[in-house]
């Protein structure tokens, strides 16, 4: 892929194919280059709104993060380039699409599979960390399934390199921690926070403290207001992860390598991912 870096790209070099999914930003594509067949999605990004947005930092710095990044479980971004109206992202191809699509479909996934899906994305985020780069922004619309049914962490739009920590509100409130919705200085162990979030809506088919009104998710957040339903049946092993990563105190959180080693996990993940 080392050509692909330096290899300046125009859309010529792409056979453009159906839409895959429409973005605030752009829509995406499937597409094949063609001069090694290769299957790939392509983000298409309007300049305008870019410039509108105020985004186009976020965009480099995605792009350099991302550039960095190889891992299974990370969505690859090959390479950009521009034209005069907009920017296109050549990603990898994700051949199942999008988990929240398959989640609603499902309404709710086994504890095997759930427990797979969140190891793999606990070996993305040790990756990561590794590289002091926190994504903040997990949650089920940022993750594709890959052609053999593997999870890809997607969109690193708001990921940032932790030495410039950042105080910036990221999407929906759902998946921020205490320490983001009270907009105070905030590390690595807000990806965990997400994690744990994501877990449980993989188990019960809806994030923990949703709320008709923002200011109630707010409170059930700051205050960690987890409860878990009668329905569906969830094991207690499942349940004691969840509340040690749902914890206030981002110190006191569950490191992702102490994760891999949660019975629950070693129970139900399958190893392959
Ligand atoms: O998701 C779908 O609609 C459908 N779909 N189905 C299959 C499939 N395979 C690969 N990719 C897909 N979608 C693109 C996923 C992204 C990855 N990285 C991104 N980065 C980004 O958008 N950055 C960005 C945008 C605007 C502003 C800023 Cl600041 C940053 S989007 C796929």
């Amino acid at each position: 892929q080392k050509e692909a870096a330096q290899k300046r790209w125009t859309i010529s070099d792409f056979d453009v194919g159906k839409p895959l999914g429409r973005g605030k930003f752009g829509h995406v594509y499937i597409a094949r280059e063609k001069r090694s067949n290769h299957i790939v999605a392509l983000k298409v990004l309007f300049k305008s709104q870019l410039q509108q947005s105020q985004v186009e930092h976020q965009l480099r710095r995605e792009v350099e993060i991302q550039s960095h990044l190889r891992h299974p479980n990370i969505l690859r971004l090959y390479g950009y380039f521009y034209d005069q109206k907009r920017v296109y992202l050549i990603l990898e191809y994700a051949a199942r699409g999008e988990l929240y699509k398959e989640l609603q479909k499902c309404k709710y996934f086994s504890e095997r599979r759930a427990a797979t899906y969140v190891a793999s994305l606990a070996r993305a985020l040790i990756y990561c960390h590794g590289k002091h780069v926190i994504h903040r922004d997990i949650k089920p619309e940022n993750l594709l399934i890959g052609a053999q049914g593997e999870l890809k962490i997607a969109d690193f739009g708001w990921s940032v390199h932790t030495f410039n920590r950042r105080r910036t509100m990221c999407g929906t409130l759902d998946y921020l921690p205490p320490e983001m919705v009270e907009s105070v200085e905030h590390d690595a162990s807000v990806d965990i926070w997400s994690l744990g979030i994501l877990c449980y809506e993989f188990l019960y088919g809806v994030p923990p403290f949703e709320a008709k009104e923002h200011s109630d998710t707010y409170r059930r957040i700051v205050q960690v207001d987890l409860k878990f339903p009668p329905k569906p049946i969830v094991s207690s092993s499942a349940k004691d992860l969840i509340s040690q990563m749902l914890v206030k105190e981002s110190t006191q959180r569950l490191a992702l390598h102490k994760l891999l080693e949660h019975p629950w996990i070693v129970q139900n993940a399958d190893p392959s991912g």
